[in-house]
């Protein structure tokens, strides 16, 4: 099967390569209209795609011409839900959401990541402009979900989330948030305050000069079944506790 040339140019409008020195090129394609409903808000959101390619997928041609043979279900893509006048508003709110299957999905009580999900995307409305990145290969603080279910067995033997990873041989977080700060850099020129507890989140934008001093803390949904799991955050990853944060 060929795509026609005319299905090529409509798609090619979509589609923007961006430069990942030392990687190869990332491919975001959007803006798409995205009309979401959940429980106490809607919004409509524009959403974005994007791949990293290899060195051999040079341009959009070449994306489109190895879609489908190239398996794509099989690996994780990343997404990101814009909102408002993202490139140009003056105070955008974003959030780097780390996938978690079983927090996002299921609504586990694990963890407080579903609730975290949720909350943002309704901040980033109530605010008025900024983004949600879903970062689809951070299952686990980088550690996979099959691994994560591992952790879980350990956890449930009374190991901490973090000894848990090491237990199985991982270091604790492995999260790498360059393809994300990469795609944040084409959509918007200026900082932007950051949703979040985690100070390696602020540190890996702020290095480049994305973030702005103040940032947003999410804390919530708290339940006798992850409190433990959130004081580990606090007292073992260095997560920021409610008090030392700003609000908007
Ligand atoms: N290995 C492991 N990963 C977990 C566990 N619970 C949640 N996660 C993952 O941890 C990630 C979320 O990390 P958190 O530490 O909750 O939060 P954060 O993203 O570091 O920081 P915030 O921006 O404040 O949410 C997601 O990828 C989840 O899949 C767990 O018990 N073990």
């Amino acid at each position: 099967m060929i795509i026609t040339p005319q299905i090529k140019e409509l798609l090619i409008d979509k589609m923007q390569m961006i430069k990942n020195p030392g990687k190869g090129e990332i491919c975001l394609v959007g803006p798409i209209k995205l009309p979401v409903e959940q429980g106490d808000f809607s919004a409509i959101f524009q959403w974005y795609t994007w791949l990293e390619l290899d060195d051999k997928i040079q341009t959009k041609e070449d994306v489109l011409e190895s879609l489908a043979t190239a398996n794509l279900a099989f690996a994780q893509q990343s997404s990101v839900l814009v909102y408002g006048d993202f490139k140009q508003s003056e105070q955008a709110l974003v959030r780097m959401h780390s996938i978690c299957h079983t927090g996002d999905i299921f609504g586990s009580q694990r963890c407080d990541c579903g609730y975290q999900l949720h909350q943002s995307m309704k901040m980033i409305t109530e605010h008025g402009s900024g983004a949600l990145f879903y970062l689809a290969d951070h299952e686990g603080r980088g550690i996979g979900l099959f691994s994560k279910s591992l952790a879980y067995i350990l956890q449930q033997e009374g190991l901490d989330t973090v000894e848990a990873n090491h237990a199985l041989g991982f270091e604790d977080d492995t999260r790498s948030y360059e393809g994300a700060i990469r795609v944040l850099e084409a959509l918007r020129d200026k900082p932007v305050v950051l949703i979040t507890n985690n100070p390696k989140k602020l540190e890996a934008l702020r290095e480049r000069g994305l973030a702005a001093d103040e940032h947003i803390s999410l804390w919530g949904g708290l339940t006798d079944t992850n409190s433990f799991y959130l004081d580990t955050k606090i007292k073992k990853s260095g997560h920021i506790p409610q008090e030392n944060t700003f609000a908007i």
